[in-house]
C-alpha cells in the first residue's frame, strides 16, 4: 500500500496515466490504508468539483492529508457555513482591495530582490520562497511592526513547520517528529496573530488582517478573532507555497527559453517601474507563460474530497465515505484538449487558439465550483508584479536539457532548489 503512495511521489502523471488507461476517469486505488478513488480528465473532475448532488466534502477530506493544522480555513468548511464564510471573505478581494495590496506588494518586492546577488546556479526556489514570504508578512501583516527580525524568522519557521506536516508520515506527536513541530507551530502562528488583533480592528489599514478583521456583508456578517486567525493562518498557507511554485517554474522555462524571456522583458519594460493592478492585466505574453506553467506544473496538481454519499461520476457508482482525489494536472497534458501537450508553448493561451476552452475543465489549476480560488487575481497580480521586478534587472538562463527533479509529497517543488545562471541586467 505504501508502494503506490511511493509511486505517486515519483511520479504523479506516469501513474495517472496507467490509472487512466487501466478503469478510464474513475479509478479505485488502495493508498496508505485507505480506500481512494481518482478522478481523472475533465469530465470526472467537473462532477467533482460542481458537486451538484453535494456528495462531496472538502473538510474531512483535506484534512485527513493536511493535518488538523489549517482547520477552519475556508477551504475546509462545507455547504452552508462555507457559503457564509466565503461571503464574507470575498469583501477582501474586491478590485479596490486588490489595488491596495498590488501597491503595498512593489516596495516589498524591490527591498527583497536587493538581496539577490549575481550566481551562476543561483537557488532561485529558495530565494523565490524568502521573497514571497517577506511580501507576505507586508501583505497579509501589514509588515509586523511589533516584530522584530529575529522573532519574524520564529514566526516564519512555525509556518513553515505547519505546512510540511502534510508530508509527515508519522502522523501523531511522538517528539522530533513534523507533526509535534507542526502542533506548536500552529500555537506560536495563533498567538502571534493574536497579538496583533487589538491594533488591526482598532484601525483599519490596507493589510490583509485589519481586512478580515473589518469586512463585512451587507446583512452585516462580520468574522470573530477566531474566525480571523483560523482564515489567516489558512490564507498564508494557500498563497505561499503555490505562487512560489509558479514563478519558480516561469523562470525556469524562461530560461529555456530566452526567446520569450525577450518578449516579457519588452512588456514589463513598457509599464512603469511600480505598475498598477490594472497594468499588470494588461500583460499578454507575461499572461500567457504563467498559465503555460500553471498547466505544465500545477501547483496543486490533485485536489481532495471524501462522498458523503453514494454518487455516480462518468457513469460509475462510488459509494460513500470514499476519499476522492481529483486530478487537474492530468488533464493539462491530455492530448485530447492540448496540441503536442508536454511543449512549452504559451501561444496556446492566444485569442486565436484558446487552448484551455477545449473544455471548461481543460485547464483548472485554480480549482472549480463553489471552491474556486478566491486568492485568483490577487495570485496573477502577485506573479506578475514579481515577474516585471524580475525582468527589469536580472537576465537568466537555464540548460535547455534541464530536468527539474519535483518532490511531489506535498506540492510539487524543485529538491535542488532550481539553479539557474543569474545575470544583473545592464539598464539600456
Ligand atoms: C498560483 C497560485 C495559486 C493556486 C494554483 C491556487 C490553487 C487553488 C486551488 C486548486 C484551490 C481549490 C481547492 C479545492 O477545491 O479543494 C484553491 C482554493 C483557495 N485558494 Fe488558492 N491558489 C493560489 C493562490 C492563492 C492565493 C494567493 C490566495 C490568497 C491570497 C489563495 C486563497 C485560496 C482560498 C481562500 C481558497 C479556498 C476557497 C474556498 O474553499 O472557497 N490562493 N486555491
Amino acid at each position: 500500500m505504501l508502494g503506490r503512495a511511493l509511486e505517486y511521489a515519483k511520479d504523479p502523471l506516469a501513474m495517472f496515466q496507467r490509472q487512466w488507461d487501466h478503469y478510464g476517469p474513475v479509478s479505485p486505488i488502495l493508498m496508505l490504508g485507505q480506500r481512494w478513488v481518482f478522478l481523472l480528465g475533465p469530465e470526472a473532475c467537473e462532477a467533482a468539483l460542481t458537486n451538484r448532488d453535494k456528495a462531496f466534502v472538502n473538510g474531512p477530506a483535506w484534512t485527513e492529508v493536511i493535518g488538523p493544522f489549517f482547520q477552519r480555513g475556508l477551504m475546509l468548511l462545507d455547504f452552508e457555513e462555507h457559503h457564509m464564510h466565503r461571503r464574507i471573505m470575498q469583501q477582501a478581494f474586491t478590485r479596490d482591495r486588490l489595488e491596495g495590496y498590488v501597491e503595498r506588494m512593489h516596495p516589498a518586492i524591490e527591498q527583497g530582490l536587493r538581496r539577490w546577488r549575481p550566481l551562476p546556479r543561483f537557488e532561485a526556489y529558495p530565494a523565490l520562497k524568502t521573497l514571497t514570504l517577506d511580501i507576505a508578512a507586508e501583505i497579509f501583516m501589514g509588515g509586523a511592526e511589533h516584530t522584530p527580525p529575529s522573532e519574524m524568522a520564529a514566526i516564519n519557521k512555525a509556518f513553515i513547520d505547519c505546512v510540511q506536516s502534510a508530508a509527515a508520515i508519522v502522523r501523531y506527536p511522538l517528539p522530533g517528529t513534523r507533526w509535534k513541530r507542526a502542533i506548536k507551530g500552529r500555537r506560536v502562528l495563533e498567538d502571534f496573530l493574536r497579538s496583533y488583533l487589538p491594533d488591526r480592528r482598532a484601525t483599519e489599514t490596507s493589510d490583509m488582517l485589519s481586512q478580515l478583521c473589518h469586512i463585512e456583508t451587507e446583512d452585516g456578517e462580520r468574522f470573530t478573532d477566531d474566525d480571523v486567525i483560523n482564515h489567516m493562518v489558512f490564507l498564508m498557507m494557500a498563497a505561499h507555497d503555490t505562487s512560489t511554485i509558479t514563478v519558480s517554474t516561469m523562470l525556469e522555462l524562461l530560461g529555456k527559453h530566452p526567446e520569450w524571456q525577450e518578449r516579457c522583458r519588452t512588456e514589463a519594460l513598457a509599464l512603469p517601474e511600480r505598475p498598477s493592478l490594472a497594468e499588470l492585466e494588461s500583460l499578454e505574453a507575461i499572461d500567457w507563460v504563467m498559465k503555460e506553467a500553471l498547466r505544465l506544473r500545477a501547483p496543486v496538481p490533485v485536489m481532495v474530497r471524501r462522498t458523503i454519499k453514494d454518487t455516480v461520476v462518468c457513469g460509475v457508482e462510488i459509494p460513500a465515505d470514499t476519499f476522492c482525489s481529483v486530478g487537474p494536472q492530468f488533464s493539462h497534458v491530455m492530448p485530447e484538449y492540448w496540441t503536442d501537450p508536454m511543449r512549452f508553448d504559451p501561444e496556446r493561451f492566444s485569442p486565436e487558439r484558446r487552448e484551455d476552452k477545449s473544455h471548461r475543465y481543460a485547464w483548472e489549476p485554480f480549482g472549480g465550483g463553489v471552491h474556486k480560488c478566491l486568492g485568483m487575481h490577487f495570485a496573477g497580480s502577485e506573479i506578475k508584479a514579481i515577474m516585471c521586478h524580475l525582468l527589469r534587472g536580472w537576465t537568466w538562463s537555464v540548460d535547455p536539457g534541464y530536468v527539474a527533479p519535483l518532490n511531489n509529497h506535498s506540492l510539487p517543488f524543485p529538491s535542488d532548489g532550481q539553479p539557474i545562471d543569474l545575470l544583473r541586467r545592464t539598464r539600456a
